[in-house]
């Protein structure tokens, strides 16, 4: 359970105050990006009523904003700054988050940016073929079951925002990771995965966009070094969690 915790200020501030209120904050701000305890912060005005504002904080933890930033050396220039509208606060308080939390459809899935399930059995269906052809990785995928590319597809899927099939059917996150203990991975074994996995997109015809295969390069980065680490002599299994679920990262998908 996270420690993080979100700070609300409200505040009402009359029209006449609202230009130097936030060249006050653009300013105090300087404090915030420079804190540790802080992790976000973003000052909203009301649509509806323009003298209504909510800055909302995200803290490390109540303690490190109490206990940390209001004792820091940061915090008397920030209060300078703020000090002439603390009577126009209505409510200054810390909420923690609930597990009620998630993202809407306005962003579609990776998975469905890459055409759903059929293209990611196409996408294993060619990387297969090519692995067992390949003098590197012919003899780590020696005698490999006919099915296990279905596999590697249902995990994709799950894995960029598709539906649960892998978990469901195949025994999720710790399955997959048992599969790869004790098998010694090299690097240039991982690295020629990582080259075929990219070749079998092209051909397999999944979108070539900037976003989409920055994003799918990423989890296959991140996904072949965990391999590697399950591979090796001291490699313990996890603690069994979900499936992990990978996003767009810092570049959304373009939708001209
Ligand atoms: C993003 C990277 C990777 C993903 C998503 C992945 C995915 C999977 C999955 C889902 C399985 C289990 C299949 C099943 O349930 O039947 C599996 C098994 C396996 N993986 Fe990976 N893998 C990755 C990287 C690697 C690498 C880099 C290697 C070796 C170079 C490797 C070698 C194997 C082997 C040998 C098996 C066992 C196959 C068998 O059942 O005989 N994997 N992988």
């Amino acid at each position: 359970m996270t420690t993080q915790t979100v700070e609300y200020i409200r505040y009402r501030i009359p029209e006449e105050q609202s230009a130097e209120f936030l060249s006050a904050y653009s300013r105090a701000a300087a404090q915030l990006s420079a804190a540790p305890q802080c992790v976000d912060y973003e000052l909203a005005r009301c649509e509806e009523d323009f003298e209504h504002y909510i800055l909302r904080i995200t803290w490390t933890s109540t303690k490190d904003h109490v206990e940390g930033f209001r004792t820091s050396e940061l915090f008397p220039d920030f209060l300078a700054e703020i000090r002439p509208y603390i009577p126009s606060i209505e409510e200054m308080r810390h909420y923690k988050p609930t597990t009620v939390r998630g993202s809407g459809s306005a962003v579609p899935t990776l998975y469905e940016w890459a055409g759903g399930a059929e293209a990611f059995a196409r996408l294993t269906s060619v990387f297969y073929d090519k692995v067992l052809r390949d003098d590197l990785l012919a003899p780590v995928f020696e005698g490999l079951a006919p099915e296990h590319a279905q596999h590697v597809a249902l995990w994709l899927a799950e894995v960029f925002g598709g539906p649960p099939g892998y978990s469901e059917t195949q025994g999720g996150h710790g399955h997959m990771v048992a599969k790869h203990m004790g098998r010694g991975i090299t690097e240039a074994q991982r690295r020629r995965w990582v080259n075929l996995i990219q070749d079998a997109a092209d051909e397999a015809g999944l979108p070539t966009d900037a976003e989409f295969r920055s994003a799918f390069l990423a989890y296959v980065e991140w996904g072949t070094r965990l391999a590697v680490h399950f591979s090796g002599p001291d490699a313990k299994p996890p603690a069994e969690q979900p499936v992990p679920r990978w996003h767009w990262g810092a570049a959304p998908p373009y939708q001209g």
